[in-house]
């Protein structure tokens, strides 16, 4: 790894090489005499391939433009993630840490052996006043770079609500979890109350599923309730809800249902459970399942908890009463 501390160790100046600045798009445009005597001093680094530069969030900021081969650089402050982007021939890094004289770390590695021209911040803006062209460039860079970062921290938004999504999501049967629950059940009993709307929610609880799994096996109960939850959304509006609300209990939300509503929509998802077909690992059908189901609607002023606590209560009450059957 070079040490940048100490730009004496390096071989050479601008001023002192043959160096060429066609293609440099920083200097594009830009008149040579100009900028020519300003680079003179500057160091012009030959490192071989695999050569790692790190400048310190303790040392001053530089812009290293790519005389020739390619550079990968990455950031370690804690704006970035760590990512590293590749910086080719003729382009340039470290111009942002300049203009806003930062104290940010910057990784840079060689991807192959390569010629850095090290422009320290001063010059940098003695080349920005005696340069229009410089000027004009390095403003079409952050422009760019400014393009690039929001194309980016869009891609993440998107990458970060397709996450949050996924941890909402019940992996065995695809129906929302306990996470989704807790976060967006309060806010429909909010608005159920604020609104004055009906809402109604079922609790499913299969029957005798201790058993079922007992002789059938613990992958074929897990089968049994990946058909459960298809059967439970095959059977609702689009407006409605799923959820898998412990492990054989299952929860479906109903907004702008009252009770009718919800008791017809028990008696079509206790139909639709009995009906599913599920096999055995011998591919064979299973005798049909049945479940309970305890059916709840919001009442004024209850809570969340209260309303869960009711359907729970009804739930309760139809196993009491036999199992395969709705209770309120
Ligand atoms: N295969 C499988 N079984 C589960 C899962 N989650 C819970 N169970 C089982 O579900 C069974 C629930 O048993 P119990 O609470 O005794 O209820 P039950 O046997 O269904 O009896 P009743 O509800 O009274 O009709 C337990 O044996 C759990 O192991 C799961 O993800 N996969």
């Amino acid at each position: 790894m070079l040490d940048l501390t100490h730009p004496a160790k390096t071989p050479s100046t601008f001023g002192t090489g043959t160096y060429s600045l066609q293609g440099v798009q920083l200097f594009d445009g830009a008149s040579l005499a100009d900028v020519a005597p300003l680079l003179a001093h500057c160091p012009v680094l030959r490192i071989a391939a695999g050569t790692r530069l790190e400048r310190g969030a303790d040392q001053p900021a530089r812009l290293y433009v790519v005389l020739s081969g390619a550079l990968e650089v990455g950031t370690d402050d804690e704006r970035s993630d760590g990512s590293s982007s590749r910086v080719l021939a003729g382009e340039c890094t470290g111009e942002l840490s300049v203009l806003e004289e930062d104290s940010g770390a910057e990784r840079i590695r060689a991807l192959q052996e390569s010629e850095l021209l090290m422009i320290d911040a001063p010059t940098v803006w003695r080349l920005i006043d005696a340069s229009n062209g410089v000027a004009r460039n390095l403003l079409r860079l952050l422009s760019f770079r400014i393009r690039a970062a929001n194309a980016q921290l869009r891609r993440r938004q998107k990458l970060g609500e397709f996450y949050r999504q996924l941890s909402m999501v019940d992996g065995l049967t695809g129906l929302q979890n306990r996470a989704w629950l807790d976060s967006h059940f309060p806010g429909m009993v909010d608005e159920a109350q604020a609104g004055g709307n009906p809402l109604s929610v079922i609790l499913i609880d299969l029957d005798h599923f201790k058993r079922f799994n007992d002789e059938h096996g613990h992958l074929v109960g897990d089968e049994a309730l990946k058909a459960a939850g298809k059967a439970i959304t095959g059977a609702l509006r689009p407006t409605d809800f799923a959820v898998r609300y412990g492990g054989e209990e299952l929860m479906v939300i109903l907004p702008g249902t009252g009770q009718a509503g919800g008791m017809m929509v028990a008696e079509r998802l206790r139909e639709r459970l009995r009906q599913s077909v599920i096999f055995s690992d011998m591919r064979l059908p299973l005798p049909h399942m049945t479940a309970s189901l305890g059916v709840a609607t919001f009442q004024l002023d209850q809570s969340a908890p209260e309303l869960i606590a009711a359907a729970d209560a009804a739930l309760y009450r139809a196993k009491e009463a036999g199992r395969d059957r709705i209770s309120l």
